[in-house]
């Protein structure tokens, strides 16, 4: 069993695999953090491995506290991946980029793939048929936008994301949700009709904390799977150890 756990810019994800099966998801807040995958080691005396991908704060040190009772592991650039890495900077490419596009390459071989995270960011990543990741594109998430708004300017209020009912907003409310969340579908649309224009065998993952929100209102078909990142930091750690 491999407790998985995706350190992000907002949340703190978890999830406990046996084998390909995710059999509890958790999501932690920093301060209970230790607390929580005590018990979690506790109620799964099984867990052999905690395997971990942070673009977040916190650093390895945390969690070799847990490594008197089962191997941890934290994803880094130095893991072996399945892809060949194009990006011109290798080095500060986001982890849980990584990861995403190992999850894409190892669950969808021969296709051209394009992993979009709906999280605090926005990510965009491309991975070819023949297994190259070219990159991608990295634009505000659906909570940013909201804050940036009411941040830097003197008289927009901070809202909670909200469906708009029309593109035409006929209030300060309805402009702002129009804009944050039309902006952000009709952005996502863009990116996916570039990347069907350009190629022919393809799927479309889309993951993240917004993920099922946005998904009802974009005009392309495409996976919707909110898990993704966890399944593939799974995945991946399968691979790596079947690598090494
Ligand atoms: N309980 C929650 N707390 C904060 N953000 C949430 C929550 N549920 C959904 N979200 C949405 O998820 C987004 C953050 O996604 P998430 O995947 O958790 O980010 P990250 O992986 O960058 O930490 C925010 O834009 C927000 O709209
Ligand atoms: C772009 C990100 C901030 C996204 O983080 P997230 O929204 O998942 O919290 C992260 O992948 C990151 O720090 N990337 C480094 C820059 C790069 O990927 O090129
Ligand atoms: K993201």
């Amino acid at each position: 069993m491999i407790l998985t756990v995706d350190i992000g810019n907002t949340r703190i994800k978890g999830a406990v695999f046996e084998q390909y099966t995710l059999v509890e998801f958790f999501v932690f807040e920093v301060e209970e953090l230790q607390k929580k995958i005590e018990n979690i080691l506790k109620k799964y005396p099984k867990l052999k491995y905690l395997v971990v991908s942070s673009v977040g704060n916190l650093e390895k040190a945390f969690f070799l506290a847990f490594e008197s009772r089962l191997k941890v592991h934290f994803v880094t650039h130095n893991d072996a991946f399945p892809f060949e890495n194009k990006y011109a900077t290798p080095k500060t490419l986001g982890i849980d980029r990584m990861v995403l596009a190992a999850g894409a390459t190892l669950q969808f071989p021969g296709q051209n793939r394009l992993v979009i995270d709906a999280g605090t960011c926005v990510t965009y990543d491309c991975i070819d048929a023949k297994d190259n990741y070219l990159g991608g594109a990295i634009s505000p998430g659906i909570r940013l936008r909201y804050e940036s708004l009411h941040n830097y300017t003197a008289k927009l209020p901070l809202l909670t994301k909200e469906l708009p009912n029309d593109f035409i907003g006929d209030s300060t409310v309805k402009a702002i949700h129009s804009g944050v969340v039309n902006g952000l579908v009709y952005e996502i649309d863009g990116f996916i009709d570039e990347f069907k224009a350009k190629y022919s065998k393809f799927i479309i993952i889309l993951t993240g904390g917004d993920a099922d929100f946005l998904a009802m209102r974009l005009k392309n078909t495409i996976f919707a799977n909110s898990n993704f990142l966890l399944e593939s930091l799974n995945q991946t750690f399968q691979y790596t150890i079947n690598n090494d």
